[in-house]
């Protein structure tokens, strides 16, 4: 069954505009679980605009499903990751003055840095996602260096603006999946998910789980958290493949 990742980043973003104690995330991710969520995603990014390494460390033994890090390539993060042992990391591309994660990890260029953090954290018993393009090069360059699950970034689909360049986006995503599931790897995706889009991502056989945060959060304020994760929980059961 296909599964659902809450990103609850944005949460912590709210939190963090005005430096107080609430919104909690604890609450977030345990309602998040309760309303359906099958794993909490978080973001610690270098910069701490939303988590915080306190959040991480917090969340760590109360998660009653399971933690994905999503973290930079970078000494510093793999060393929280490895004093945290989420079950999953995903490492993700950063760039301290963007707005949002923008593309893939560029595995192929960074490929030594990446193949050894994917060794490192491995040897701890972590599972190695890398948020990746749907690129097939990048799929091939993620599945030598032994990462057992890749992410793939769904930003470009859905800021399409037109149907054409949705379609063109999809059928993409299409044959990424397909031939990343051909390597044997677990495949992902995620990033500018929503209720009005979600269903083309979720109705194509072989994906294992989404994340989607932002679109959940802003829902939220009109329908509740747990209202919001479990719409978004039925829309994907909806139109996932049986
Ligand atoms: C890696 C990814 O796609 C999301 O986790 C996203 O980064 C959420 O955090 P930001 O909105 O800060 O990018
Ligand atoms: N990795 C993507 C993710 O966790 C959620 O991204 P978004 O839904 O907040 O855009």
């Amino acid at each position: 069954m296909l599964k659902l990742g809450v990103n609850i980043d944005h949460v912590a973003t709210i939190r963090q505009a005005r430096g107080t104690k609430y919104p909690s995330v604890v609450q977030a991710a345990l309602r998040a679980e309760q309303s359906g969520a099958d794993s909490i995603t978080l973001h610690l990014r270098e910069d701490r605009r939303h988590m915080q390494d306190a959040d991480i460390f917090a969340l760590r033994p109360l998660l009653q499903t399971k933690m994905n890090l999503e973290c930079a390539v970078t000494s510093e993060m793999i060393d929280i990751a490895i004093q945290v042992k989420p079950q999953d990391v995903c490492l993700v591309p950063e760039r301290r003055e963007e707005r949002t994660t923008e593309g893939g990890l560029d595995v192929l260029t960074h490929y030594a840095k990446v193949e050894h953090a994917v060794k490192k954290l491995s040897e701890q018993g972590i599972r190695v996602s890398l948020f990746i393009a749907p690129d097939l090069a990048q799929i091939d360059a993620a599945a030598k260096m032994g990462a057992p699950v890749i992410e793939l970034h769904t930003g470009t689909f859905a800021d399409a603006e037109t149907e054409k360049a949705q379609l063109a986006e999809l059928d993409k995503i299409t044959s990424a999946l397909n031939h990343a599931k051909a390597a044997g790897l677990v495949v992902n995706a995620g990033h500018g998910l929503h209720y009005h889009n979600v269903h083309h991502i979720a109705r194509l056989p072989g994906f294992e789980e989404l994340n989607i945060g932002h679109a959940i959060v802003a829902h939220a304020l009109f329908v509740g958290w747990d209202h919001a994760v479990s719409e978004m929980k039925s829309l994907m059961k909806e139109f996932a493949p049986r």
